[in-house]
């Protein structure tokens, strides 16, 4: 047992997907990549596991050098999406192949089986073969599986994307605990930016060629060093300003490119941006940090501004509201029992502490260089 230590690594087809991408995963640390679909989270398991070969780079765990080793030689075990079940073999066989193949003795194998079942609630479904399981419960054999196999390296790839919201949510509270997923490195990919906020001991967001920014999730949420990064993390997602700085009056302020909104830039972040003064730039501001206030509600050093509802989305436990301000549209989250009309007039608080800044050229942010 080890860490797992990524580096230089690169590869591609007729184009690069992965390039010079470093990543160290603690023996015992659960990593979450999380980026949109086609980015290449598939294919940096895939290497780790040796189903790819890399063009450049090494993968270490521990002592041991993996790059030129064959998969079966890796002690990684891996969940894949298609699932890679044995058609002619029961659930309970699929799930007790790996300890078969350790020479686990029969009682002890029972015992590991019935215990992953039951934790995957898959528990009477151990006669049946994959043909006559629902694709959730195939994930669940799958994930089964790898759980078992007591491996250097866990690399599992959206184990949990096909189960209902339910199942999904236990599961992940399981994972935080499961002492085989704890002890061992662990990488984890997903494109459900809520999954990887939940699980990951620290997160990767993967963005084109390789991982943008790792930290925390609290680091990748509060402080994105990215607007991609900003982009992909949150529902709804970021409200995006396209802007240019300038002077108002004797306060530095952001006008929204071909649109009739301007706001103030709150006072700890005017003296990183007044250099960029008549500069062009781009604001993020989360939808929380967007709300919606009555006449006369004080609104503690927020941005007030008149807006019109386009859209409202009743969500049971909040709301989002889709409103036009000065020719921008602006999303915000709302209380549940909020209710709104198409082109009804609202009054919009933002809170200007919280906006985030991008330059508008390479997206990073400004505020954290
Ligand atoms: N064997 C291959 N030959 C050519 N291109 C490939 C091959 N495998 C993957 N790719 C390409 O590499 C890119 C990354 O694919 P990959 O499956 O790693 O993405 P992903 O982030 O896991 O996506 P998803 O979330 O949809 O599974 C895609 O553009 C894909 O088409």
């Amino acid at each position: 047992m080890a860490r797992l230590e990524i580096e230089g690594l690169c590869k591609g087809w007729d184009f690069p997907v992965i390039d010079r991408l470093d990543l160290t995963v603690e023996e015992g640390e659960f990593f979450v990549v999380v980026g949109p679909s086609g980015i290449g989270k598939t294919t940096l398991l895939r290497l780790v596991a040796g189903l790819e070969r890399p063009d450049a780079g090494t993968i270490r765990v521990g002592e041991r050098d993996l790059t030129g080793l064959p998969p079966y030689r890796r002690r990684v075990a891996m969940t894949f999406e298609s699932y890679a079940l044995y058609p002619h073999l029961s659930v309970f066989e699929n799930i007790a192949s790996p300890l078969r193949a350790r020479g686990m003795a029969k009682a002890k194998i029972d015992e590991t089986v019935m215990g992953v079942a039951k934790l995957l609630r898959i528990e009477q479904l151990l006669n049946r073969r994959p043909g006559e399981i629902s694709g959730g419960q195939k994930q669940r054999t799958a994930l089964g599986r790898t759980l078992v196999a007591e491996p250097d390296v866990f690399l599992l790839d959206e184990p949990i994307s096909h189960l209902d919201a339910k199942i999904r949510h236990e599961l992940r509270l399981q994972f935080h605990t499961l002492e085989a997923l704890r002890s061992v490195a662990t990488l984890y990919v997903t494109h459900d930016y809520a999954e990887a906020l939940s699980l990951g001991d620290r997160i990767g967001v993967m963005g084109e060629g390789g991982l943008l920014q790792v930290g925390t999730a609290r680091e990748i949420f509060q402080r994105p060093q990215h607007l991609f990064v900003a982009k992909h993390l949150g529902q709804p997602s970021i409200n995006v300003v396209e802007a240019s700085l300038g002077m108002q009056g004797d306060a530095l302020h952001f006008a929204a490119e071909g649109a009739g909104l301007a706001l103030p830039v709150a006072g700890p972040h005017s003296a990183t941006l007044a250099g960029r003064d008549a500069g062009r730039i781009t604001v993020g501001i989360r939808p929380q940090h967007v709300q919606v206030v009555k006449d006369g509600q004080t609104t503690n050093g927020s941005a007030v501004v008149e807006a019109r509802v386009e859209m409202y989305e009743a969500l049971g436990a909040t709301g989002i509201l889709v409103a036009e301000s000065g020719g921008v549209r602006l999303m915000a989250l709302t209380p549940p029992d909020a209710i709104f009309q198409h082109g009804e007039p609202v009054r919009l608080a933002l809170r200007s502490e919280a906006f985030l800044y991008f330059d508008a050229d390479s997206g990073r942010n400004v505020m954290v260089d």
